[in-house]
């Protein structure tokens, strides 16, 4: 089988699971190079392209090589304009132009059709941000302006912004609504500065209804692109034309972004999204699981697994999106249905990752806590069983849970020797196997370091 043949097929079910539109915006203008090793080196017309499919599509391209038995773990870009991609496409027979020929039409960065207001679930941490979004996105009164969204990475901001486009566009049919990426709107600055033509470029922002910049901690650093989109933010608020920007954090803690915009970024409402709940991942969870049901009719998987993932994977939504993806892909290749064991098997890296990093302090406080305790008498020297005891099962819980030597859990243990961990050890390991108290205490109290 040819790396083009499995590229054509996982082409052929991308595009039947994102839906026409976003895959015409994002994986048409893509080439395949190769498939080096583990990785698969693409041609995109620009780094955002790039950027954006290995952010939102990543895990699903991969889990696609990997049904085709090619097992792909990470995406390559290099950015090969429009006119030089079809020459540059040993993979792919005909490269349509038309999404590279569209961007150079529009300024703006296309919108992804599955990010709208009804699929982005609402939970306690997001709920204040996606209030404010509806609201600029249904008033036709200019409520906040700017409306400032941030919050971490992969928290749902991109997708609150085109939620926000398309609703302003079925709402107010023939509004310019503009919405870019910030690197895109220094790419065109720089590409106006270089064909001077800075007249239309001033004119094009200048003249939309409502603009939306997306990442806008890109500009730090870059002085002349952060002097016109100045202007250009200026200019809008001041004709009253609603402007939305996201970042990943506040804006008084950008860096390297000059006071005058950092004050004007806070005039209207500055609003975050918060790191997930477990409630919110259930969600997102049971919503994404849909569309992978769809997708996979024939894969079953355990209702407690969803449970486990949210448990489990807390870092980002997109990480539990594409832990996701990844089940069902597996699942679907090796016909079984999705149950704990297969998950972690399968999951093994992104679990590691995700995992919380205890530290020898939390330990020995839960612990202490737990057996009602003070935290000075498991460091003490104290022999007696009631403390010796619960010391062994804080310096078990350290070994297990921490990835600290065992000396330097000695030390932390109130100067201990590394062959007292080690009996301590040893000592929990045997006891875990022939008293149910100790057994059930190490449970829990993992669990709960672990929470
Ligand atoms: N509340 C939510 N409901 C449904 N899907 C969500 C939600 N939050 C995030 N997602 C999904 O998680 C993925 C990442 O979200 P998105 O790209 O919007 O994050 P981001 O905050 O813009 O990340 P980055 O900081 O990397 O730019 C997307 O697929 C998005 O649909």
């Amino acid at each position: 089988m040819t790396q083009a043949a499995a590229w054509g097929r996982i082409c052929t079910d991308l595009q039947k699971s994102l839906g026409h539109e976003a895959y015409k915006s994002w994986i048409d203008p893509l080439v395949l190079d190769c498939v080096d090793g583990s990785v698969a080196k693409f041609n995109a017309p620009t780094s955002f392209i790039g950027r954006w499919v290995d952010r939102n599509y990543g895990s699903q391209i991969c889990a696609g090589f990997l049904k085709e038995g090619v097992p792909v773990t990470k995406l390559a870009f290099s950015v090969v304009r429009a006119a030089n991609v079809a020459k540059a496409a040993p993979a792919q027979a005909a490269m349509p132009a038309t999404p590279s020929a569209a961007e150079d039409e529009l300024p703006g960065s296309p919108l992804d059709p599955k990010y709208t207001f009804n699929s982005f679930v609402v939970g306690k941490p997001n709920e204040l941000a996606h209030a404010a979004a509806r609201r600029v996105a249904e008033n036709r009164e200019v409520s906040f302006n700017p409306l400032f969204l941030y919050g971490g990475v992969g928290l749902g901001k991109t997708h609150l912004m085109h939620a926000i486009a398309w609703k302003l566009q079925e709402e107010n049919p023939g509004f310019r609504v503009l919405y870019l990426s910030a690197e895109q709107f220094m790419y065109r600055f720089v590409q106006a500065l270089r064909f001077k033509d800075m007249i239309s470029f001033k004119e094009l922002f200048r003249s939309v209804d409502v603009l939306m910049v997306d990442d806008v901690q890109f500009i730090a650093g870059k002085d002349s692109t952060q002097e016109e989109f100045f202007h250009t933010f200026n200019a809008l608020i001041d004709q009253n034309k609603q402007v939305i920007i996201s970042a990943d954090r506040a804006p008084g803690e950008i860096e390297g972004i000059e006071d005058r915009i950092r004050s004007r970024l806070q005039w209207g409402l500055v609003v975050d999204l918060h790191p997930t709940d477990f409630e919110l991942r259930l969600g997102i969870l049971q919503s994404k699981l849909e569309g992978q049901l769809a997708m996979h009719p024939d894969v079953q998987i355990e209702e407690k697994v969803i449970d486990f993932l949210a448990h489990r994977i807390s870092t980002n939504v997109r990480v539990l999106e594409g832990a996701l993806t990844r089940l069902f892909a597996f699942a679907s290749l090796v016909g079984r249905r999705i149950d704990l064991d297969m998950t972690q098997e399968c999951l093994a890296d992104l679990l590691r990752a995700s995992q919380r990093k205890v530290t020898i302090e939390e330990i020995i406080r839960k612990v202490a806590d737990h057996y009602n305790l003070r935290m000075n008498d498991l460091l003490s020297a104290r022999r007696a069983r009631a403390i010796a005891r619960p010391r062994q099962v804080a310096m078990f819980l350290a070994k297990t849970l921490t990835s600290k030597s065992l000396p330097e859990i000695g030390r932390k243990f109130g100067g201990r020797d590394h062959t007292t961990v080690i009996h301590a050890v040893k000592k929990i390991e045997e006891l875990k196997h022939t008293d149910s108290q100790i057994a059930e205490d190490v449970e829990l109290l993992r669990r709960m370091l672990e929470a």
